[in-house]
């Protein structure tokens, strides 16, 4: 579970996120949309502890990021928005390297590690350098690496970007997996339909506020007839 209490974060005079307070449960998806320069990054930096809000309060499991940042971090695994990190290692050492730092046995993480790499067809590539893969090939990377650590939460930032049909499926089903098991997955994403399938629950931001929060269902019981494009649509042009 992650609780984003009255957070803000001002870069110089521009408020990208303006006093933003939601719970993220555990057990079921949220998605989190908004258009382009909405505030996202932003609050998924501050709740993984990448930048620090001007005010607010920001637990991961009940654990304070600003004042416990260790522990908190050890609750989640972050697919960031970019996949051009650490390009001179290989995905398997990539992978090696964030095993280690969440502490997973040799055993454990050979089997994730196979497992991940089988499901996304990186066989051929994953002892190769990041630098020679395609962006989506990249981003398989990081999704194999965040996966291989497995701690209860999955924040990821447009995770499906890039991604073949077939992977995108993958990552679907293993969000779905993880959220059934009792653990919480929070993700962004430009995708309503991807939204509108996965998510039991939305978040909506715009402008830096949140202008709605809660189930699926109850967004569109409240706008009946409309799809969520054009609730989003709706939702934006009222920002
Ligand atoms: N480092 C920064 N310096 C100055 N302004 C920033 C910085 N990072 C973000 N912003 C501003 O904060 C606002 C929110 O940006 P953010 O990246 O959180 O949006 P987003 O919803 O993730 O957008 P997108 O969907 O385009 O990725 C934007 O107006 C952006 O210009």
């Amino acid at each position: 579970m992650i609780q984003i209490s009255n957070t803000t974060k001002k870069f110089g005079s521009k408020v990208a996120v303006d006093h933003i307070s939601f719970d993220i449960p555990a057990g079921c998806i949220t998605g989190f949309i908004g258009p382009n320069g909405a505030g996202k990054t932003t609050t998924i930096h501050m709740m993984t502890g990448v930048l620090a809000p001007d005010q607010g309060l920001i637990t991961l499991n009940g654990i304070n990021i600003a004042t416990d940042p260790i522990q908190a971090k050890r609750q989640f695994t972050l697919v960031p928005d970019s996949p051009d990190l650490f390009l001179r290692l290989t995905g398997r050492e990539y992978a090696n390297f964030m095993a280690d730092i969440y502490d997973i046995g040799q055993n454990e993480r050979k089997q994730r590690i196979d497992e991940l790499v089988r499901d996304f067809k990186l066989e051929n590539d994953f002892d190769s350098q990041m630098a020679s893969y395609s962006h989506g090939m990249r981003q398989k990377a990081i999704i194999i690496a965040a996966l291989v650590c497995n701690p209860s939460i999955w924040i990821l930032d447009e995770p499906m970007t890039g991604l073949d049909p077939e992977s995108s499926y993958i990552l679907k089903e293993k969000m779905k997996q993880h959220a059934a098991a009792g653990n919480t997955v929070f993700f962004s994403t430009h995708v309503l339909e991807v939204a509108e399938k996965l998510c039991d629950k939305i978040i909506m931001i715009s402008d830096g506020s949140i202008k709605y929060d809660g189930t699926l269902d109850h967004l569109k019981a409240m706008h009946e007839g409309e799809s969520l494009e054009q609730i989003f649509l709706g939702v934006v042009s009222h920002a």
